[in-house]
């Protein structure tokens, strides 16, 4: 047989699958619009979007791949069937940190994938208003890196708001020198959020050590601003916002450290049911004496619950008095964390469950 005619045969191979795997996508959309309709004839208007059902699928999909595609970009393709059946039920929109082109809108592509409706807001605050007076149904904000530490305005803003936490995103971040000329030499004035310059500090120091570092509130606004100047100016911003906003790539991969990673919340009004793999995000404070913290946590030791992290922040009703933000292992439902959570709050002052939700699986 020619080469000419096996890839012929290949091909129609390839058209009759594609044929099946349409009909198979359609019939589970036509599925998803059943699963809108019995929702819509319950009492409580159950939420369609369903994170921990997501995620279940998702890891399932995962666990029984064989390949020869990678277990990840298997789950990415259901990521996006998913999304697709979610807006034939209901359309989403989310609110995340803009402008456009920002790792918050890469974040909140990869959770929802391409079919929800993504708004760009301004500010983290905004993003939670945004959700909170329903223009939004969910949003999306940074919570973590992993070279710079927590964001404070998102823990900070959960002092102040009911809205609960619904899911997480972990995103590699690549930062890229973006300009208008060709060449790096030229580049006299850097713009970028202040925690860019702070994980590309060492580079700059190498690369640009005369360069004037100018912080602005996003990457994407710092690209979006070198747009309108000289090849004197750049900005440190993800690949995307070179597209969007015309720019060149000076130089890529610009972050000191390889493993460079942000974790990002999704927000919304919700509650979250347990998927089997979870974390639950708690608003904690206790009287300020001593070994209270310690008497604080003591119950998730006992019910050997593993704590991820603790943050303390100022709690902004009295001088010198703190909130803590802790992240632990399981679902607030599940009943050795339930139990520990009873303890631990009959301990504390002030005491809030940001929300229990499913751990990212892409
Ligand atoms: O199972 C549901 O509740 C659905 O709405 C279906 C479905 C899906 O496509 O599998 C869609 C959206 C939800 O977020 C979870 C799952």
């Amino acid at each position: 047989m020619s080469e000419q005619k096996a890839l012929q045969n290949v091909r129609q191979e390839i058209d009759a699958l594609d044929e099946k795997i349409q009909t198979l996508i359609n019939a589970r959309t036509a599925l998803a619009h059943q699963v809108a309709e019995i929702k819509q004839q319950q009492a409580d208007q159950s939420d369609f979007y369903r994170p921990e059902r997501e995620a279940m699928i998702l890891r399932r999909v995962m666990e029984r791949n064989t390949g020869p595609l990678p277990d990840k970009e298997m789950a990415r393709l259901f990521r996006e069937i998913m999304s697709a059946c979610l807006a034939a039920e209901k359309p989403l929109s989310i609110a995340y940190l803009g402008p456009e082109g920002s790792f918050t809108q890469s974040a909140a592509l990869k959770h929802f994938g391409g079919s929800a409706e993504l708004l760009p807001v301004s500010t983290i605050a905004n993003v939670f208003s945004a959700v909170e007076t329903e223009h939004a149904c969910y949003g999306v904000v940074p919570v973590e890196n992993s070279t710079e530490g927590m964001v404070s305005h998102t823990l900070d803003r959960f002092i102040s708001s009911s809205l609960k936490i619904n899911g997480e995103v972990s995103l590699r971040i690549h930062h890229y020198l973006l300009g208008k000329g060709e060449n790096l030499s030229d580049v006299k004035t850097v713009y970028a959020h202040p925690q860019a310059l702070a994980q590309c500090r060492q580079w700059l120091g190498d690369q640009l050590p005369q360069a004037a570092l100018i912080p602005l509130d996003s990457n994407a606004e710092a690209a979006r601003r070198v747009s309108t100047m000289d090849e004197t100016a750049a900005a440190i911003a993800a690949s995307n916002a070179a597209e969007i906003y015309n720019l060149t790539v000076l130089a890529n991969n610009i972050e000191d450290e390889a493993g460079n990673t942000t974790r990002f919340l999704v927000i919304g009004r919700q509650d979250v049911g347990p998927s089997g793999a979870d974390k639950t995000a708690l608003l904690v404070s206790t009287k300020n004496k001593p070994g209270a913290l310690q008497k604080l946590l003591q119950p998730l030791a006992e019910n050997q619950i593993s704590m991820s992290r603790i943050e303390s922040r100022p709690s902004r009703k009295g001088i010198w008095e703190y909130v803590f933000f802790i992240d632990i292992e399981g679902h607030s439902q599940d009943s050795a964390v339930a139990d520990a959570l009873a303890k631990l709050e009959s301990e504390s002052s002030m005491f809030r469950v940001l929300g229990a939700y499913p751990k990212a699986v892409l």
